[in-house]
């Protein structure tokens, strides 16, 4: 590690010390950082699972960074013992293997068809780490300094204490390990508020991770890094240029969410008011506001609760990517019939988001088209508004996939009724042009190695295409300008149809 501690498998320029408002312990820069440079890398977690879903199509050695560049074409094979968890190939399996999976196939066997969930996994797994002593005495420290708010959990959440209790009760018998229950508990207390939301590199969750360094890292509505993941691989990155000695803040949240809303989350399951700079003004920052102030509180409740309900009955698991696209734009109607919801305002960033996901579940790729790009021209900008953001990054890569399928003539839903046609885009100088983006500023941006890889390859590709035929469009300008200028038109006709 290059400062600030001792473990070995974290690099850092950041180290733990005293955090003012009362945060308790925070980690502060140990020199100045630019925008798009690692603040911490971690290369080992402390533990690290899949969710139960995502045990069958994510590979539990890489956690789906080969399946990123490889696509479809990876077959993952079940572990021949438990059946349970799946993997790329040998390399990946001896990964798990080492790291964990030798102590607790046997259970996972034992216990087939069932499988435990995430969290009690999560508690096994370190349990039997700790017994095996494949923790070094620093990262035992930290872990367990760690902030755990049993006494908050316990008086104010008796579902999750109970939740707690019952996974410590199962890992003991399991793992027949001689150690209190309570002792059992508290790991997952620490589980609960400490652990990440795993991620693929292009930002879908996958799983829980948990460092008890990375754990030191306070919240903030006004974070200056953003956390992702490169397979098992932790990287915090600063999302705009940190002073030396200026505190290192993420969000443990959707921090696009108005006050109301992160208030009541950061409450409820981390069990504490926020001390940021954005909470402290309250609701007068851009996530509150609202286009028009005509509207009574009492009828802008009710539309964004029945907007909710929508969005919720689409996710529900059973509910068909037709059936949820149009609930989902019955969520969009009824905040549009409000005339005070500006498409920027949450809720309505989440039901877009959830409506290009079922859109392009049910090969709806035009529609997703003009709704990536309403989101990538209209949207991003304002809620996300430094351009390092990984979030842009990303949804800038899903317009450019979303214009591949459509230059290759992909058939697409006959449902898919946008009269694209008409707007007569060039698909390849629009697709060159999003990727050189992202190549260009590959060094400010907050996103994964292997994202970057992957983009840089899909853009060779493109720009070896122009070249094969005497083209290079870095000289082409003026014709790309015209291309934006269409989707322009396209995002402006869609919007106004509201
Ligand atoms: C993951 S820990 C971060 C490290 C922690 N400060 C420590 O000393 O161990 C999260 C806890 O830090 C505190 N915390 C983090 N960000 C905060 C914020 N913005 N406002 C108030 N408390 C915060 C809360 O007690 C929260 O439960």
């Amino acid at each position: 590690m290059s400062a600030g501690s001792p473990l070995p498998s974290v690099h850092t320029r950041t180290a733990p010390g005293p955090a003012p408002n009362g945060l308790g312990t925070g980690l502060f820069a140990s020199e100045d950082i630019r925008t798009g440079e690692d603040v911490l890398k971690i290369s080992t977690p402390f533990v690290a699972v899949l969710d139960t879903l995502r045990l069958s199509d994510t590979c539990s050695g890489c956690f789906g960074k080969r399946q990123l560049n490889a696509g479809a074409d990876l077959d993952l094979r079940a572990c021949t013992g438990c059946q349970v968890v799946k993997y790329c190939d040998r390399s990946c399996q001896a990964k798990d293997w080492k790291f964990s999976h030798s102590h607790e196939c046997r259970i996972f066997k034992e216990l087939s068809p069932r499988v435990l969930p995430n969290n009690a996994r999560a508690m096994l797994r370190m349990i039997l780490r700790s017994a095996k002593k494949k923790y070094n005495t620093q990262e035992i420290d930290l872990f367990v300094q760690l902030e755990t708010h049993i006494r908050d959990i316990r008086e104010r959440n008796m579902a999750q204490w109970d939740r707690i209790s019952l996974s410590a009760k199962a890992v003991k018998m399991y793992s027949g390990i001689d150690m209190k229950e309570e002792i059992i508990s508290a790991f997952g207390a620490k589980l609960d508020l400490n652990a990440f939301n795993l991620t693929n590199p292009l930002y879908d969750r996958i799983g829980l991770y948990l460092h008890p360094y990375a754990a030191l890292i306070n919240h903030s509505c006004d974070y200056n890094s953003t956390v992702g993941f490169d397979g098992d691989e932790l990287f915090v990155k600063a999302v705009r240029p940190i002073k030396k000695d200026e505190q290192i803040f993420i969000s443990y949240i959707d921090a696009t969410s108005p006050y109301d809303v992160r208030h009541k989350e950061l409450s409820e399951r981390y069990y504490f008011n926020c001390q940021c700079s954005k909470c402290f003004r309250g609701t007068d920052t851009p996530e509150d506001k609202f286009v028009t102030t005509t509207h009574g509180s009492a009828a802008l409740a009710s539309a964004e609760t029945k907007a909710q309900t929508f969005m919720e009955s689409a996710s529900a698991p059973d509910c068909e990517p037709t059936d949820a696209i149009r609930k989902l734009e019955s969520a969009m109607h009824v905040l549009d019939q409000t005339s005070a919801w500006s498409i920027s305002r949450q809720p309505y960033i989440s039901i877009r988001d959830e409506l290009i996901a079922s859109l392009l579940s049910s090969g709806r790729f035009k529609t997703a088209f003009v709704q990536a790009a309403i989101r990538y021209i209209r949207i991003d900008s304002k809620v996300y508004p430094y351009s390092s953001h990984p979030i842009r990054q990303v949804h800038a890569w899903a317009l450019a996939k979303l214009a591949i399928h459509l230059s290759q003539g992909i058939n697409t839903n006959s449902d898919d009724d946008v009269a694209l046609e008409r707007f007569e885009l060039n698909f390849s100088l629009i697709i060159w042009s999003l990727l050189n983006g992202l190549v260009n500023t590959e060094s400010e941006s907050c996103t994964m190695p292997s994202f970057k890889r992957m983009v840089r390859l899909a853009f060779y590709e493109v720009h070896k295409e122009f070249a094969a035929n005497g083209l290079d469009p870095s000289n082409m300008g003026d014709e790309i300008k015209r291309e934006w200028e269409k989707i322009e038109g396209v995002v402006s006709a869609t919007l106004e149809k509201k």
